[in-house]
């Protein structure tokens, strides 16, 4: 017989119970070893009526203080720009001892907007787990989503072991494999692998969409095969985007401006006909995608 598991929190709050909050709220509900009690608290009326249709919680109000109140882990799944102002709406109402965490895209900025609204008597384990897709909103959440991917966790100075360890096994309970590392690290790792594939994204869908305008031809029309992927990642939340991209611009123009020169060499490579750097390149390419495939990440 499996072993019954204690769950790891008596009441879990997650504030923004859209994809990613509503997917933590589905993993607990069906597994039963993360909370006792769930809750979910959003600005949007509308957001909290979805999560009551859809059952995803206990409770579902747009009180964030009152809702901070009753529980003994508190996640931020709120859009970066959003996380100080409503870090200041529920982090005086929490109770003592209780856990703070939070799960955005972008860990310094999110860090500085917390830490002056932070307790002594809260410690806050800032998280974030590489799982997503081109949707948002409490439909769009997924119980499976965290499986098999990495949570990455950039605990503070003032980070207690005890809150660590707990985040830990949520995530874990999650199905997540976890990585710490420092937050400005994160910002830059995010920078490359997540942000910048994003704006690379989001320009060739405007330049693409320029082009069929200019010429007024069917340019869109036959875009099915390799544009087509750029579109799903392009199809991404714009308040979320917005935000990733200003909350991380340093480094994200760092890793930009790499890119460019790259672009640049290979431009250059192709006017000159230098066959073994664009051969290099490609190969580059298809051998990070197959240790993407080998580590389960594609
Ligand atoms: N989407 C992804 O792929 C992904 C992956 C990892 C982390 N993240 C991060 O997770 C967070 C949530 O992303 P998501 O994709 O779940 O977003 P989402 O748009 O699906 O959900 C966000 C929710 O926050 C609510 N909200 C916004 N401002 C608020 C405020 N001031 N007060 C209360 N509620 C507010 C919205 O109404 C919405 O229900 C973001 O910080 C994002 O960077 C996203
Ligand atoms: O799979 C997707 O659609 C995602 O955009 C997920 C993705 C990513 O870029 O990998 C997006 C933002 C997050 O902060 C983490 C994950």
């Amino acid at each position: 017989m499996a072993e019954v598991q204690e769950p790891v929190f008596d009441t879990l709050l997650v504030v923004g119970p859209g994809l990613i909050g509503s997917s933590v709220l589905r993993r607990a509900r069906a597994r039963g070893n993360i909370a006792r009690r769930l809750i979910a608290a959003d600005s949007s009326p509308a957001v909290c009526a979805r999560v009551r249709e859809l059952d995803l919680a206990d409770e579902a109000t747009t009180n964030l203080a009152a809702a901070a109140a009753q529980a003994d882990c508190v996640m931020l799944c709120v859009p970066v720009g959003a996380m100080g102002e409503v870090a200041a709406q529920v982090v005086p109402a929490m109770k003592s001892g209780a856990v703070l965490t939070d799960v955005g895209s972008t860990k310094v900025s999110v860090i500085e907007a917390i830490a002056p609204i932070l307790r002594a008597d809260v410690p806050y384990v800032p998280t974030h787990p590489m799982a997503g897709t081109e949707f948002s909103g409490p439909d769009a959440g997924l119980e499976h989503l965290f499986e098999d991917r990495w949570c990455l966790l950039t605990p503070l100075e003032s980070t207690t072991q005890a809150a660590l360890e707990a985040i830990r096994t949520l995530w874990e309970r999650c199905g997540a494999r976890l990585r710490e590392m420092t937050p400005p690290h994160h910002d830059r790792v995010c920078a490359i692998v997540s942000h910048l594939p994003h704006l690379l994204a989001f320009t060739i869908c405007g330049t693409a969409d320029d082009l069929a305008a200019e010429t007024r031809s069917e340019v869109l029309d036959l875009a099915a095969s390799g544009f087509r992927d750029f579109t799903r990642i392009a199809a991404s939340d714009p308040i979320m985007w917005r935000d990733i991209f200003l909350f991380n611009r340093e480094a994200l123009l760092e890793m930009l401006g790499r890119f460019m020169e790259d672009a640049q060499a290979m431009a250059r490579a192709i006017r000159w006909g230098d066959e073994a750097y664009i051969v290099d390149k490609i190969e580059r390419g298809r051998a990070i995608r197959k240790s993407l495939i080998e580590n389960r990440q594609a």
